[in-house]
């Protein structure tokens, strides 16, 4: 993949007095799933130009956040707000600035790269003509420029992955989300698509919630939300979820705070 370039934003160069509010901010929020409780009373924030990672087993309570920072669920308890906008009273601003990557590919096979962002732009309101010019540019982004009119059937994995997290930007959000992304890919492709992000976040500002059970996705400096069984158990600069755990690295803190005693395949 080639190196991304920042987008040209002039207008959202983050301002010093705009740091204070979070890009994403979750405040007391319960989900129940009749009497399964999926989560309870959760709360952190993602800051702006932040990386910061939701660690949690299967069946934590990942993908339920999710669908209700995306509205595909309505909020039981709880409030959650997206650079300030409350996504119940105002929908329309914050869906606005929230860019999302499923953990099911969601990606038309049979239309092509192109025809895919166009489809997502015209979904924006994003006019044709600035769709093309974004499309070109994100294509470009993620080096897929010469694929752009091949069917997305005939894509890798790693590929699809590239072309979803360009479509989540299409329409220029402020905070990404992105659903254990890196599920079924290879090596290679993995450390591209994380590198990528990374990039999104040091040189365009962007805010980054990163869900993962995969502790060798988690470096020093980010910030980290541990999430089991539907409770956050720590969160803060991974550094100080570890020190407060009494461990040296991320594995054994984890372990420490949930009491799990083995890991499968090197992850949480
Ligand atoms: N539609 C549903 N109906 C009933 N229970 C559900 C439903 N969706 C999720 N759950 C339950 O809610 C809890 C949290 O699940 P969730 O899918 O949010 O976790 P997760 O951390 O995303 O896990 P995974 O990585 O496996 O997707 C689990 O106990 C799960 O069984």
């Amino acid at each position: 993949m080639t190196s991304p370039a920042p987008i040209a934003e002039p207008q959202e160069t983050p301002r010093p007095e705009a740091a204070a509010v979070p890009a994403l901010a979750t405040d007391g929020v319960s989900h129940s799933y009749g009497p399964r409780r999926a989560l309870m009373d959760v709360s952190f924030n993602v800051q702006p130009a932040s990386f910061t990672a939701l660690l949690g087993l299967n069946g934590a309570g990942k993908s339920t956040l999710f669908s209700l920072i995306t509205r595909l669920f309505g909020i039981q308890t709880g409030r959650v707000s997206i650079f300030g906008h409350d996504i119940s009273k105002s929908p329309g601003e914050a869906l606005r600035l929230l860019g999302v990557v499923f953990q099911p590919r969601t990606l038309d096979l049979d239309l092509s790269l192109t025809q895919n962002l166009l489809y997502h732009a015209a979904l924006h309101g994003i006019s044709r003509r600035e769709a093309r010019a974004r499309a070109a540019e994100l294509l470009d982004r993620i080096g897929l420029s010469e694929r752009a009119g091949s069917k997305v059937r005939d894509l890798s994995g790693g590929q699809m992955r590239r072309l979803e997290i360009a479509r989540a930007l299409l329409h220029r959000p402020r905070l990404l989300l992105l659903d254990e992304p890196t599920v079924g890919l290879d090596v290679k492709a993995r450390a591209d698509i994380i590198s990528h992000v990374r990039q999104l976040v040091t040189e365009q500002g962007i805010g980054v919630l990163w869900a993962t059970h995969l502790f060798d996705e988690i470096v020093a400096g980010d910030d980290l939300v541990v999430l089991h069984q539907g409770k956050v158990l720590a969160q803060g600069p991974v550094s100080r979820v570890i020190t407060e755990a009494g461990a040296q690295d991320v594995n054994t803190a984890f372990m420490r705070l949930t009491g799990a005693q083995t890991m499968p395949g090197g992850g949480a």
